[in-house]
């Protein structure tokens, strides 16, 4: 017993005492500007006082940036029996007191950087289910002992004033400010109660007869104590060796595989429990190594209602057949129970497509080729103006991945396409037809490594499955170097104190040209952008870089190494937006050949730093 009561406990009237309560400190605190002016102090005065309690030594290495030699103050401080780094940073060349910001320390006018530098990290780019418009809190490393949470969620509460008029932005605070109470009464009936968090929301549902949608909100970014801190015990730090590694298990645990679902649990994720093996291509497939489930899954399982006939067997094209044997190949030992998501198919069905299969698999390890098509690339069918329009990604609207259309007839404008209304490819996950005129027919060149090659033409990366009649292969009979944010092969790194705050380090010798990293992060609206830009201010750092006119990868919240690379005016890495089966991805590529120790730098462009 936790001291908690018991979950029957929860009646409607119990539940509406616990959210009166919350309104009426809702309005007793008068969340509005101030509030969060208040947030921040909170902030401020907690780093203060780490600081304060921190005994204090101080080192002046010397730094050079772009060319000239800049004297910096780094300090490292002891509180309690831990070592902490705090990094300093020159806010600018001038022996003017500056005026602080962040925290109220200052040594000859250099700043501490804010200790939150650390955040989960992510392996691809993702986009919230409960998105379009919101955006991931931020969660940092659990070994980030400084953070404080409640004073960033206080931080992040909407502002809310007396703007009763009707005008959207009115109504949408008042949404938002009626999901904050719920959000909070939820919080507090977990403490309280010893009650799962399923029946907690069937009570909430039923005593507020809410709108789907509206539940959903409400419920999905609810701030759970127990859901919250299983995030982070969920980072399996002591077992992994590396951040790569500890990055792809953390992936492979809250993901799940079907291309264009980037929610973390999704209902595929929760309903699968042994796939958690770090991924690895197996020797060779044999169907005898599988294991049988214990009992029937919810998913139409073939393991239920009567023998499989071979009536029942669907048509399947090329690119499911190559996605059932990918995953039979990565998980030989998996049932069809656990494997079935990874082609939107029922259990019994593939488990009925699997029976086909001869006994071992011949099909090329999935990490080169999420599918292998049957189609032959012969020649680009599409016109010269297609092709221009899905080149600039400044021209696209919608989404900055592949959004698969699934409708009758071709893709046209009276189909209700989203690929043809949104002026995109289709991809092959679409549901058209291989032949449909809006898909890239892929390569035929040698190795893809000048103009001339039509998916460089448009700024793609090349799809295995498809250029070269599927035969285009890395490092084998056909190569091809226009694969290089797939095959995701980059030189080791380091992050440590740079420059400005923390930086990316060399951490072997890089050759010039040689693909560095890919950016990782939020998939983040320009409009959700300028609702994070005060944290942004306020923590004195920006992590969105631009994919389209319309968003940007933000790795405030979620991100990998690359996130630390500094800004010069003549880097030593370059960024290169490049389309991959239909999503815009940011990989790096080195401008120089880069010694081991080096700082990797970009040029963040001339709109970053406002000019003085
Ligand atoms: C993408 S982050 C780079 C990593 C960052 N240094 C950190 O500690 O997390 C971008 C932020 O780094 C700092 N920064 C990078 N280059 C800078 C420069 N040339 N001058 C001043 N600040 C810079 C700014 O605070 C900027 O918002």
């Amino acid at each position: 017993m936790d001291g908690r009561l018991p979950g029957r406990d929860l009646n409607a009237t119990a539940l509406y005492t616990l959210y009166h309560e919350k309104w009426q400190d809702h309005v007793k605190r008068k969340c509005n500007d101030t509030y969060v002016d208040a947030a921040i102090d909170k902030l401020r005065i907690h780093r203060r006082d780490l600081a304060a309690k921190a005994g204090v030594a101080v080192s002046v290495p010397s730094l050079l940036h772009d060319n000239v030699k800049i004297a910096t103050k780094s300090l490292r401080a002891t509180a309690g029996n831990q070592e902490q780094s705090y990094v300093w940073r020159l806010d600018k060349i001038s022996t003017a007191p500056q005026i602080e910001s962040h925290a109220t320390l200052s040594l000859n006018g250099v700043l501490p950087a804010p200790m939150y530098e650390t955040c989960p990290p992510a392996s691809f780019n993702h986009l919230l289910d409960w998105h379009d418009g919101d955006s991931m809190d931020f969660t940092p490393f659990p070994d980030d002992a400084s953070f404080d949470l409640d004073a960033y969620l206080t931080y992040m509460e909407p502002s809310t004033d007396t703007d009763d008029s009707d005008d959207d932005l009115g109504d949408k605070k008042r949404g938002r400010r009626a999901e904050m109470m719920l959000r909070d009464t939820a919080d507090d009936v977990q403490q309280k109660y010893d009650i799962s968090v399923a029946k907690m929301k069937e009570v909430f549902k039923l005593a507020f007869v809410m709108e789907d949608d509206e539940y959903d909100n409400i419920m999905n970014a609810a701030p759970f104590p127990q859901e919250r801190q299983d995030i982070s015990s969920r980072l399996d730090t002591a077992n992994a060796s590396s951040l790569e590694e500890w990055t792809g298990s953390f992936v492979q645990k809250h993901y799940c595989p079907v291309p264009h679902c980037r929610l973390p649990d999704c209902a595929h994720v929760s309903g699968r429990t042994i796939l958690k093996e770090p991924w690895k291509s197996p020797e060779s497939v044999a169907r005898t190594l599988r294991r049988s489930p214990s009992k029937p899954c919810a998913n139409d399982c073939y393991m239920q209602n009567g023998e499989l006939g071979a009536d029942e067997l669907e048509e399947w094209d090329a690119l499911r057949l190559a996605t059932l044997k990918a995953a039979i190949q990565s998980y030989p030992e998996a049932s069809s129970c656990e494997l079935a998501i990874w082609c939107h198919a029922s259990c019994r069905q593939f488990e009925l497509q699997r029976s086909q299969l001869p006994y071992r698999d011949e099909s090329p390890p999935p990490m080169r080729s999420r599918g292998r098509s049957a189609r032959r690339a012969t020649k680009i069918e599409v016109t010269n103006k297609l092709a221009n329009a899905a080149a600039s990604a400044e021209n696209w609207t919608g989404y900055p991945f592949s959004v698969p259309c699934n409708h009758a007839g071709p893709c046209d404008k009276n189909s209700g396409c989203g690929c043809f209304d949104t002026n995109k490819r289709c991809e092959k996950w679409c549901g058209c037809k291989t032949n449909c005129v809006r898909k890239l027919a892929g390569c035929n060149c040698k190795s893809c490594n000048t103009s001339n090659c039509p998916c460089v033409q448009e700024s793609r990366e090349c799809d295995l499955s498809v250029c070269h009649g599927g035969r285009h292969i890395l490092g084998r009979q056909h190569p091809c170097c226009n694969v290089l944010v797939q095959d995701g092969t980059h030189p080791r790194v380091t992050v440590k104190p740079g420059t400005y705050g923390w930086g990316l380090f060399a951490d072997e010798p890089i050759r010039l040209g040689q693909y560095v990293g890919e950016y990782f992060g939020e998939y983040m609206s320009v409009e959700r952008e300028d609702l994070e830009d005060p944290v942004a201010k306020f923590i004195e750092r920006s992590y969105g870089y631009a994919a389209t006119k319309g968003w940007s990868i933000n790795s405030a919240n979620i991100g990998n190494e690359t996130r630390f690379m500094n800004h010069v005016t003549k880097p030593n890495v370059k960024a290169r937006p490049v389309i991959v089966n239909g999503d815009v991805r940011i990989g790096f590529t080195a401008l120089a050949p880069i010694r081991k120790g080096e700082e990797m730098f970009l040029d963040y462009g001339p709109h970053f730093f406002p000019k003085e």
